[in-house]
């Protein structure tokens, strides 16, 4: 199979979809490897280093999803990338359908297989072609709420762990999974005082062991979220419904329960977020204020370091990615949780969350690629 990457093209995404380390394997494989000219310059990867593993650079973006059967990338397709896909090509990458109407009719026309990094799923009942992300974007979070709450960056001007005889800033997490733990590490872990809420009371019990009492945890009501939300100094949005829009758990009315200067980070703004004054912000221009309360709500955070992203990333996708090039469509009719990332298959969406969002009908993966 020809596998191609192209240079991600989002606002300050500098992650690549392929490193030279997983073109070597694909190589190694038996597959052709193109490469787009300067796709790797974010993470440190020269086009030299893409020929040593073994691929060819091609000038445009227009000459990878040409000449590809399968394409590989990091961010959702932008529209200039989906008027160039066709039926009989797959496309491996992060998709986030559910909030995104425009993307999934460009999708739905091109005839594309499109697999979602994001719904494909484990025998634990995990993502993990979403965790690595989510470690980074969590831990990410915090430096990114820590900066934002400095006064000069219109916050309450709170240091998250205090200095000896002034208490630390309170930090609140909504969604204890991936990106909730690994936020809570390092909230923890610079002294602030930290509460983390969720549906999940197994999920909770685990998280309270693993911090032996260092922070709070609190099953997720309206009551208690409220509570929390109120006397934070830091909210960190993260909680996950895979596939389906993220629930708008903090209403417009609630921020005027906030205290000013207060700032929210919606990591889950990718599936819409959970915030309800939440919008999508870039690395260009990642915060704005609404009622006092600061949000900062950048869909690609890890795209900020990507040596760290594009690695991880990379180490999760390779798997299923040398399955798509060695067996095709018969890699996604075989494994039910490859079969789990499929969305978009020949003008039809094909996971149920998705449809459900957008109100298109949705058809099992398993009718639309005619498996038993
Ligand atoms: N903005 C960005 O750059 C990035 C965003 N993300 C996003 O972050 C979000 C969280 O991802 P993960 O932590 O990997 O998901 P996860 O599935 O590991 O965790 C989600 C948690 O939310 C909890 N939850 C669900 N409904 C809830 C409710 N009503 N109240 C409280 N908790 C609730 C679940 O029980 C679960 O523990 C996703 O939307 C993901 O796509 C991930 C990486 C990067
Ligand atoms: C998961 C996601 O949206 C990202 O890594 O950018
Ligand atoms: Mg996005």
């Amino acid at each position: 199979m020809r596998v191609g990457c192209p240079k991600e093209i989002k606002n300050h995404e500098y992650r690549v979809g392929l490193t030279p380390g997983a073109v070597r394997e694909y190589v190694a494989h038996g597959h052709d490897v193109i490469i787009e000219t300067k796709a790797g310059a974010g993470i440190g990867a020269d086009d030299d280093a893409y020929r040593a593993a073994g691929a060819k650079i091609v000038a445009t973006a227009a000459d990878i999803f040409q000449k590809s059967d399968m394409v590989v990338k990091v961010k959702e397709p932008q529209p200039s990338e989906w008027a160039q896909l066709r039926d009989g090509q797959i496309l491996y990458t992060y998709l986030h359908l559910a909030p995104d109407p425009e993307q999934t009719k460009g999708l739905l026309a091109s005839g594309v297989t499109a697999i979602a990094y994001e719904t494909v799923t484990d025998e634990r009942g995990g993502l993990p072609l979403l965790a690595p992300m989510s470690e980074v974007a969590g831990r990410l979070s915090i430096q990114a709420g820590a900066t934002a709450l400095q006064k000069a960056n219109g916050g309450r001007g709170i240091l998250l762990g205090g200095v000896p005889g002034v208490l630390p800033a309170k930090v609140a997490i909504i969604g204890g999974g991936v990106v909730g733990l690994h936020a809570a590490k390092m909230a923890a872990g610079i002294g602030a005082d930290v509460s983390i809420l969720d549906r999940s009371i197994p999920r909770l019990r685990q998280l309270d062991d693993l911090f032996g009492g260092r922070i709070h945890t609190r099953y997720s009501t309206i009551d208690a979220l409220e509570e929390e939300v109120f006397s934070a100094d830091l909210v960190i949005g993260a909680v996950l419904i895979p596939g389906a829009a993220a629930p708008k758990l903090v209403t417009r009315e609630m921020l005027s329960g906030m205290k000013k200067g207060a700032v929210i980070v919606d990591v889950a703004i990718d599936q819409g977020g959970c915030f309800e004054t939440s919008h999508a912000t870039t690395h260009s221009d990642p915060t704005y204020e609404v009622d006092g309360v600061v949000h900062y709500c950048v869909a690609n955070m890890p795209g900020a370091v990507p040596v760290t992203s594009a690695h991880a990333l990379n180490n999760a996708t390779l798997h299923y990615g040398l399955q798509l090039a060695d067996k095709g469509l018969k890699a996604i009719a075989e494994d039910r949780h490859l079969r789990a990332g499929l969305n978009v298959h020949k003008g039809r969406v094909t996971n149920a969350p998705v449809a459900e969002a957008l109100g298109y009908d949705a058809f099992a993966p398993e009718a639309a690629l005619n498996v038993a």
